[in-house]
């Protein structure tokens, strides 16, 4: 037992009314688990990056609010104040300017994952300026921008990024707010036509930002030139008073994420400089005329929404912290829980049972998935914004957003779904405060709808297939990697049966590969047999809708799957046992989608009934397997805990003593009177 722990313990004997002796119990799962090198698994884990982590850690460790934040931040304010602390006092632990970002974007990248992994709200009120509005100036703006960039940087300029209205949130390019050029005097005015166009859930704009890029219908005369970013200064910056023709309030409390202080704004008739036009891809001359790089209007739009690759892409890497920081708690507390078994005088912790094992297993299966789908991001995400720096329609562009959208989709819904999960399995206790599960739960939610609403994003990628498959069966050979395994023969999909070893990596692979190709031809019968029912492609596309939704998916499960089979296959010749470990989780990730997909495979005949049976035999056995080793895989790659502050996942398993230490730390614990005049009331003496 370490000294600190011991010490504790004496004093909750002295002080408090609960006390308990060590709990060995995670200690002994500690030693069930298959002996493999926790080391190699982490390195593994954090591989991309890794000469970062050590910054960030000490940094973030060296904030006394963010080691001891506790939970008595309650109200609204009292969240917010905190998050500013946090905010500051990392800011003086890190460097943030705009040459550390050129010199090196993954630190920034690495950054964004580790504030994710601490908290939501943290990273996200951050996010939102260093991501969204300064992304907005480096890829919207041009030189005389660069000001701004490096004033925010530093923390001069706090921005917020301005697209969503009261009246409009997906479909963007309908933005009602408008932009009207006067020549006279080369300005803009800034204007909110009607009460559904205020500016709407704007983070950071209620308190904190004095500047924001605002999405406007950019007018010159009676001509509408379609949706352009500009930088606007929101107030002014001693006492901090939104200006003259701004309205700004609070959007008011919300499910969780209340440290972001999302806000409204409303522009009445507000004059902007001709700079405040983010002009890169369009600018209006000096006679008045507006010229563009890129002609079409929903191509511009393209653009314009390309500064949201970092917002979707923190999604990504939020879910895997988030999903990370429940199965700590779960997984570790399933291992000290015990209930029932054979003796009646000595119950089995719960993670003994094969139930939890299925029910916990398969989402750190999905955990390393999500690992591998934050590396597709990390390797490919600077490559394709220097290719889409040059020309921002080439056709790799748009199959990162493809694989993007589907990946945060995937990644988001998996998190949820593992959270609620790992909540059930920490059964009365998960649903405490104290477990942070709930509030996990809560403030992860909004993951699935913000950065581009799931269902919308998966349309996006199920286009891009069908446009390409389309091209394809023109003759046109697919030019990306990611539909090179695309069959365009509908009878070869159709006749194809499983490989005899269904239960190899490979051949498991080959089932999802198959899984796609029957989604694409139905997607394509689809759209076909409904255009001769509907007269408009509008109809066509959205009826159509369960099957393509289906596409976008099986696309992004496929893509990390090929991309995290190769990555653990690096370990094949370096260590073994490590090798089996993640071949196991591989094989599981890709048994339990094939168990989602069971029923349309064996109906198109592709599975008989029998083999659908050694698969979840299959499935079975693997969490069996897995979760013996289960609490020494989460000790390899778990945050450290004042990271994912969880009473019931805390690395030394004296999971009891730190939640009733909690508890008797309130203090109401003992001396709530809050209510008694009431209770006084109703009983009758
Ligand atoms: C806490 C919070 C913070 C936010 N921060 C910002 C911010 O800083 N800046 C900003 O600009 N925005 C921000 N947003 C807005 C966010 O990005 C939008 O809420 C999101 O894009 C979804 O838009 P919406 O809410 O209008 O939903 P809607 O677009 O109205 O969608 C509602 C439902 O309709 C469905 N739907 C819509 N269209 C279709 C279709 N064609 N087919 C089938 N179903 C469809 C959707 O799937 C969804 O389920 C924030 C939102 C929240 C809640």
């Amino acid at each position: 037992m370490e000294g600190s722990t011991r010490l504790s313990m004496i004093k909750s004997h002295l002080l408090g009314n609960f006390t308990f002796d060590y709990d060995p119990s995670l200690d002994e799962y500690r030693k069930r688990g298959k002996n493999f090198n926790t080391n190699t698994l982490k390195n593994y884990y954090y591989e991309i990056g890794f000469q970062h982590y050590d910054e960030l850690i000490s940094a973030f460790s060296a904030c006394p609010s963010m080691t001891e934040r506790g939970f008595s931040a309650q109200t609204k304010d009292e969240k917010r104040r905190l998050l500013m602390l946090q905010i500051q006092e990392v800011s003086q632990h890190l460097k943030i300017s705009r040459d550390e970002f050129l010199k090196d974007p993954l630190r920034n990248l690495i950054f964004g994952i580790y504030g994710l992994n601490f908290d939501m709200s943290f990273c996200i009120k951050i996010g939102v300026h260093l991501a969204l509005y300064i992304d907005s100036l480096m890829n919207l703006g041009t030189e005389k921008h660069y000001n701004l960039i490096d004033r925010g940087n530093s923390l001069k300029d706090i921005g917020c990024f301005g697209l969503t209205e009261l009246g409009r949130g997906s479909n963007v390019a309908l933005c009602g707010t408008t932009a009207h050029y006067i020549h006279e005097t080369r300005e803009f005015i800034i204007n909110t036509p009607n009460s559904l166009s205020a500016k709407w859930w704007i983070g950071g704009a209620a308190q904190t930002s004095n500047k924001s890029v605002i999405f406007a219908q950019l007018y010159i005369g009676k001509v509408n030139y379609g949706v352009h970013g500009f930088v606007i200064d929101l107030r002014d910056k001693i006492k901090f008073n939104p200006l003259p023709g701004i309205i700004i309030g609070d959007c008011g409390s919300k499910s969780e994420n209340d440290a972001i202080d999302n806000g409204f704004i409303i522009f009445k008739e507000h004059k902007v400089p001709y700079d405040a036009l983010l002009d890169k891809v369009s600018q209006i001359t000096p006679d008045g005329k507006y010229v563009s790089s890129i002609k079409k209007k929903e191509k511009r739009l393209g653009k314009m929404l390309s500064c949201l690759i970092r917002g979707r892409t923190a999604c990504v890497n939020s879910s895997e912290g988030n999903l990370k920081n429940a199965l700590t708690s779960a997984v570790r507390w399933a291992a000290i829980r015990k209930q029932f078994g054979p003796n009646p005088n000595k119950e089995v912790p719960i993670l003994d049972y094969l139930l939890t094992r299925t029910r916990l297993l398969p989402h750190l299966a999905n955990l390393f998935a999500n690992c591998a789908a934050n590396e597709i991001i990390l390797t490919r995400y600077q490559n394709i914004k220097n290719l889409m720096e040059a020309d921002f329609e080439r056709v790799e562009g748009t199959e990162f957003h493809a694989v993007l959208s589907s990946i945060k989709v995937l990644t988001t819904e998996w998190a949820f779904e593992g959270i609620h999960q790992c909540r059930k399995v920490c059964g009365g206790l998960g649903y405490s405060k104290f477990s942070k599960l709930g509030e996990l739960l809560s403030k992860h939610d909004i993951n699935l709808t913000w950065e581009g609403d799931n269902n919308i994003l998966l349309q996006q990628t199920a286009s891009f297939i069908v446009k390409q498959s389309m091209k394809a069966l023109q003759g046109k050979p697919f030019e990306v990697k990611s539909l090179k395994s695309l069959n365009l023969n509908r009878e070869s999909v159709q006749s194809s049966r499983p490989p005899t070893f269904i239960l190899s990596p490979n051949s498991l692979l080959a089932c999802i590969e198959h899984l796609l190709n029957m989604y694409l031809h139905k997607s394509l019968l689809h759209l076909q047999q409904n255009s001769t029912k509907f007269e408009n492609y509008f109809d066509v596309w959205n009826v159509s809708q369960p099957v393509l939704q289906s596409l976008g998916r099986v696309f992004g499960i496929l893509e990390i799957a090929k991309y995290w089979q190769g990555r653990y296959e690096s370990l094949r010749q370096k260590d073994s046992e490590v090798f089996k470990l993640l071949e196991k989780l591989f094989c599981l990730f890709l048994v339990d989608k094939l168990l989602i997909y069971r029923g349309e495979l064996l109906s198109e005949g592709y599975f008989s009934a029998a083999e659908a049976k050694i698969l979840e035999d299959e499935f079975e056995n693997l969490c069996n397997d897995l979760g013996e080793s289960a609490v020494m895989i989460i000790d390899a790659i778990a945050n450290q805990d004042f990271m994912h502050g969880s009473c019931l996942g805390y690395s030394d398993g004296q999971a009891y003593k730190r939640y009733t230490d909690l508890i008797e730390a309130q203090p109401e614990c003992y001396n709530d009177t809050s209510s008694l005049e009431a209770i006084k009331k109703l009983i009758t003496p």
